[in-house]
């Protein structure tokens, strides 16, 4: 039995341009459940009794239960002819050829970069998102969506007549594109193709009714035959679910920029969300300063020692082949690199980190690895880059952000955006407060000194190698 993931990194519209969300289409959709459900099952495929569509608040459509279900009971059953994959279809050969031929030059497919829906007015909205990481990311994509749709797909429609046509002699504009790419983004699986081996994004219908939940009580299985030439689909309850409840899967541990790209929407204190930063030694003698750190005594990080200089080369944040892109946030509240390298900024001498592993200074380890003035020094640092990166990314504050949102003027891709900004802002607050809340937590061992020159003969004094 295998977990299938959604395949996420394709595209997603933002909500204006899902033709669904207006109300009455979702209310028509919604009664279509006995159609939807004996074409599942004509094709051979199971929908259990117990679910039916529905219009769920802000998520658009939506599978919920009708009654009580069992923990383990399967819902939804497809056979392995009903996915819709770039490899199945009927469509005549030579059309499928060109359809292959169009997506081998769409990086979405190939690359696996996400998209968002990159038509008129994307950019104009654009700014608001504040972030440059996802500025940048947004921006990439219209451009390649600009020009898949005015020059790589023109020229190899150019060439096909007739039957050889794939969309029946239809141009395809960027605002097209957009729409069909998002379309797949947004509600297409992983699975292992069982001949080739290869990860393949395949269209489940029924399934891809579920909407996202980090914590979801349905999960998606891929079940193989007995001599594994064929495999089936199945949604199973992972509790037992009252009637009304509706069926969620977990479609990835995706931060906010991911979900906000690829799916149209943004989870509120998204346990995945994270901000990107550039591993920068002036941005960190700053937050040195800031965090209230003497600067007598205490390491340059512009000219570390030698030995210093080996260990950052090889967290690659020096030297050749450098990687210097770090984030704040996600389960590891900082981005183990960026710990590592301070705890080795401050540690005084290279026989301090005699016996210390490299990935262990990467984690939060109940004992400081490096002794607790160290780390104290450390989580002064990291909560004040925390807190001036919240400064200097945003062109707005929180406070301004939540009032904006209250105002009833905004369209909904602007609530979007906004509440997007404001969750980066929030997400950077609670790494504050979780570093401040370390900090207090070492604190209350009553084993830190004064902050200065004591600090680095204390430290010495600690006998780590
Ligand atoms: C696989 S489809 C799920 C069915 C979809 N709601 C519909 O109306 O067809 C994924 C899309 O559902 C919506 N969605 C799923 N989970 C959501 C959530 N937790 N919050 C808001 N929208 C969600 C997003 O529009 C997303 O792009």
């Amino acid at each position: 039995m295998e977990r299938v993931v959604m395949a996420r990194r394709l595209g997603c519209p933002l909500p204006s341009a899902r033709p669904w969300r207006n109300r009455r289409f979702y209310a028509a959709f919604a009664q279509q459940t006995p159609e939807l459900r004996q074409w599942v099952e004509k094709n051979g495929g199971y929908v259990s009794p117990g679910i039916e569509l529905t219009q769920d608040g802000q998520s658009g459509l939506g599978l919920r239960t009708s009654q009580w279900i069992p923990q383990g009971q399967t819902v939804i059953s497809l056979p392995s002819h009903l996915p819709l994959g770039m490899h199945s279809g009927e469509t005549n050969d030579d059309a499928k050829e060109i359809i292959q031929s169009i997506a081998s030059r769409v990086p979405g497919v190939n690359m696996d970069t996400g998209w968002s829906r990159c038509g008129r007015g994307a950019l104009g909205i654009t700014a608001s998102l504040q972030y440059p990481p996802l500025i940048y990311q947004v921006k990439k994509r219209c451009k390649v969506l600009y020009e898949l749709s005015t020059r790589d797909i023109p020229a190899v429609l150019e060439t096909c007549q007739g039957e050889k046509h794939p969309f029946a002699g239809q141009q395809v504009d960027g605002g097209a594109l957009g729409w069909a790419m998002s379309a797949v983004s947004s509600r297409a699986f992983r699975l292992q193709n069982k001949k080739s081996g290869d990860s393949e994004r395949v269209l489940l219908p029924l399934i891809d009714m579920c909407n996202h939940s980090f914590a979801p009580n349905a999960r998606l299985e891929q079940i193989p035959t007995a001599d594994n030439s064929d495999y089936k689909l199945q949604v199973v309850a992972e509790s037992s679910l009252e009637s009304g409840t509706p069926l969620s899967l977990n479609y990835g541990a995706l931060s906010n920029d991911l979900l906000l790209l690829d799916y149209g929407f943004i989870v509120v204190d998204n346990p995945y969300d994270r901000v990107e930063l550039k591993y920068d030694p002036s941005l960190l003698e700053v937050a040195c300063m800031a965090g209230g750190l003497s600067s007598q005594g205490l390491p340059s990080f512009a000219s570390p020692a030698p030995w210093q200089q080996a260990l950052l080369a090889q967290l690659r944040l020096q030297g050749a082949g450098a990687s210097l892109l770090v984030t704040l946030g996600g389960p590891e509240i900082v981005d183990g690199r960026l710990l590592a390298a301070l705890r080795i900024l401050y540690a005084g001498e290279a026989s301090e980190l005699r016996h210390q592993d490299l990935k262990e200074l990467q984690l939060w380890t109940p004992q400081p690895p490096l002794g607790f003035v160290n780390e104290r020094n450390v989580l002064r640092t990291l909560a004040a880059l925390a807190a001036l990166v919240l400064a200097r990314s945003f062109a707005t504050t929180a406070e301004e952000d939540r009032e904006l949102l209250g105002t009833a003027k905004y369209a909904s891709n602007q609530q979007l955006i906004v509440g997007y900004r404001l969750e980066k802002k929030q997400m950077l607050l609670d790494v504050v407060v979780k570093l401040k809340d370390r900090l207090k937590r070492l604190k209350a061992d009553g084993k830190i000194g004064p902050i200065g020159v004591q600090d680095v003969s204390a430290r010495k004094g600690k006998g780590f190698g």
